[in-house]
């Protein structure tokens, strides 16, 4: 017999709650809001989540290929944009190399993926299959880690400006800007889970479908944790 469906708020009470499994908790966090990442430690992490960043317009845009509905497509396109920037010098990724320089990573390091490592590029190119095979609104359940993200963002943004002096304090505008246009984009797409998932099985699958990306945020962050001594000499000299 078919379970009956949650309510709306019992929904959006179990989605909330994948926060637990969030990286914000994880050491590799925890150490860089503490102050104790060495500058290696820190490019590490700018270059391998610009392999993240610079996915996330290729998740959307499978979003929008396999969404029908106009509606939901006109507002989803605007995370493209935000992203990508309409020309040159504009957009998420632009300002994702901004922080690559004021750490001392030129754009060209970034985009030739030099750094990436493998777990990383394991977990990213996951979540972009997830979006390009699974129902565009489970990928839309996947995004709402961004509920998260906000409040994760500004203690790093604190502990940044506090801390690690050395990077010069223009490369944290990708962040700032984050901080305005994650908790609009989360909003809509927690209202569209809710509006959508109404069987107790597209409830579940929702809620499956954030738990798998905490893991594969989660995954990231070890791989960068870990490190990669291939990098050797490139890596330490630094
Ligand atoms: O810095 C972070 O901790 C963080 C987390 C997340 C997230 O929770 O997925 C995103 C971002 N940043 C981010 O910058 C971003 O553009 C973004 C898009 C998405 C998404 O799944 O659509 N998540 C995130």
């Amino acid at each position: 017999m078919e379970q009956k469906p949650w309510s709306e708020a019992e929904l959006e009470d179990r989605l909330r709650s994948q926060h637990q499994a969030y990286h914000h908790l994880h050491p590799f966090h925890a150490r860089m809001n503490n102050g104790e990442l060495t500058p290696t430690e820190i490019r590490r992490w700018v270059a391998n989540r610009f392999y993240y960043q610079k996915n996330i317009p290729l998740k959307d845009a499978a979003i929008l290929s396999n969404c029908p509905d106009l509606a939901v497509r006109r507002e989803w396109i605007g995370r493209i944009i935000d992203h990508d920037g309409r020309s040159a010098n504009e957009g998420g990724i632009e300002a994702w190399l901004q922080l690559g320089q004021a750490v001392g990573l030129s754009q060209e390091e970034l985009l030739d993926e030099r750094y990436v490592l493998p777990g990383v590029r394991f977990a990213v190119d996951a979540y972009v299959n997830f979006c390009r095979t699974k129902p565009w609104i489970e990928s839309v359940a996947a995004s709402l880690t961004e509920l998260f993200g906000p409040d994760a963002i500004k203690v790093r943004l604190v502990a940044l400006e506090k801390y690690y002096q050395w990077i010069d304090q223009a490369g944290f505008e990708y962040f700032r800007n984050r901080l305005k246009q994650a908790p609009r984009d989360a909003r809509y797409a927690l209202d569209l889970v809710l509006q959508h998932c109404k069987t107790r099985e597209t409830q579940e699958r929702a809620v499956a479908a954030l738990a798998f990306k905490c893991d594969l945020l989660w995954s990231q962050l070890e791989a960068i944790d870990r490190g990669d001594n291939r990098l050797g000499d490139k890596e330490t000299r630094r």
